[in-house]
């Protein structure tokens, strides 16, 4: 296909609630929706795609004005020409990082790639499973209290795993509570790089809740520490911020770093590397589960699709639309029984309504 035309919408979705992490507190997400026309042996085609990064740079190094700079003048320059899904990756690998804006591009293609040929992503990835089961994120709150009803409220709605976020001063008792409250429920935490290894010995204090999995504790570029530290702890570690493309992610299993591996597409660099990445990890007999970014059901969708695959054999991020949006700009992505349906339809998702995506629309830009 070569590529005509493409739409940057930065839309701005507000929250159904403040979602505090170590890191930030949004109440609104900023995201990039990509619009692409392409052109397939002389039809017309649309596809779309999502890029992940935020406002800022405090997840990683991308943020989305910056995302919008490099696509306009690096990476969209490298895309002329007949080009498919496949061999995007390649094409800009010359350009360093911005592995969130690279990711976005390459699902727009594939989505337009997939829509020209009547192919569902399912059908792409051949994945055999009909639904995927659900787990939540649950944001820093501002007491217990607050955490109990929170998580209360997630588990009447039929989650079937809860992810708390901790920071220094918010985890030995947020986590003691919810067990205390709640039994024996499939929990695990997340603390996006918040500890040093000198945390050790307060983060064995995990240890005694029977977690699934502690989740990055420790700063992104730091392998080495988090291998010492899973030495020093039963519950097994996860990366997610560390894991930014297949070779790290050998890297990080050979160290002993990641007994589990959060699978984020936009992070590593999009859907296939996310691939490979499971791919990778199965073969070595390390699990994966697929993460979250707040995405819109553009970016949704695709990962209800990828988590899937039969490596992914934890309950990932893959919430309902609700979770976070009271609109969103796609028909809401809903869980039935714990469980959301893998989408069957051509393409990576269902698009936008017109209608919602200019409701929620800060700055179009065409390139
Ligand atoms: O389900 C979701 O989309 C949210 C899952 C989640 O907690 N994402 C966190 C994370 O650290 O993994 C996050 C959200 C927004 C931005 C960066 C990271």
């Amino acid at each position: 296909m070569r590529l005509t035309r493409l739409t940057l919408h930065t839309v701005r979705l507000p929250l159904v609630a403040p979602f505090t992490t170590s890191f930030s507190t949004q109440t609104e997400r900023t995201a990039i929706i990509f619009e692409l026309t392409a052109a397939v042996e002389g039809r017309e085609v649309t596809g779309w795609g999502e890029c992940v990064a935020l406002n800022e740079p405090l997840y990683s190094s991308e943020y989305v004005s910056g995302a919008i700079d490099v696509i306009r003048r690096f990476l969209m320059p490298r895309l002329d020409g007949e080009l498919t899904a496949e061999t995007v990756g390649q094409r800009l690998a010359p350009i360093v990082g911005h592995r969130m804006a690279k990711a976005a591009l390459e699902m727009a293609v594939l989505d337009a790639q997939l829509r020209a040929a009547g192919t569902s992503f399912a059908a792409y990835l051949g994945v055999t499973r009909q639904r995927i089961p659900c787990g939540v994120s649950v944001g820093i709150q501002d007491s217990v209290a607050a955490l109990l009803s929170a998580v209360g409220g997630y588990l009447d709605a039929g989650y079937l795993r809860v992810k708390l976020k901790i920071r220094p001063g918010w985890d030995i008792e947020p986590v003691r509570a919810v067990r205390k409250e709640f039994g024996p429920i499939p929990l695990q935490v997340d603390a996006n790089a918040a500890y040093t290894l000198a945390d050790a010995a307060h983060l064995r204090l995990l240890d005694e809740f029977g977690l699934l999995l502690i989740e990055q504790p420790l700063a992104e570029d730091d392998l080495r520490q988090h291998a010492a530290l899973s030495q020093l702890l039963t519950t097994p570690m996860c990366l997610d911020e560390s894991i930014v493309s297949a070779a790290v992610a050998a890297s990080a299993i050979s160290m002993g770093a990641a007994a589990v591996i959060n699978v984020k597409p936009g992070r590593v660099g999009g859907y296939l590397e996310a691939r490979r990445i499971h791919d990778l990890a199965r073969a070595h007999g390390v699990a994966v589960w697929c993460g979250g970014m707040l995405e819109s059901g553009i970016g949704r969708a695709a990962n209800a699709t990828l988590a899937a695959l039969p490596g992914f054999t934890l309950v990932g991020d893959v919430s309902a639309s609700d979770r976070f949006y009271r609109q969103d700009i796609t028909p809401p992505i809903e869980m039935r029984g714990g469980h959301i349906d893998v989408p069957r339809e051509p393409g990576l998702c269902t698009p936008p309504e017109r209608r919602l995506l200019e409701k929620f629309t800060v700055e179009t830009i065409e390139l």
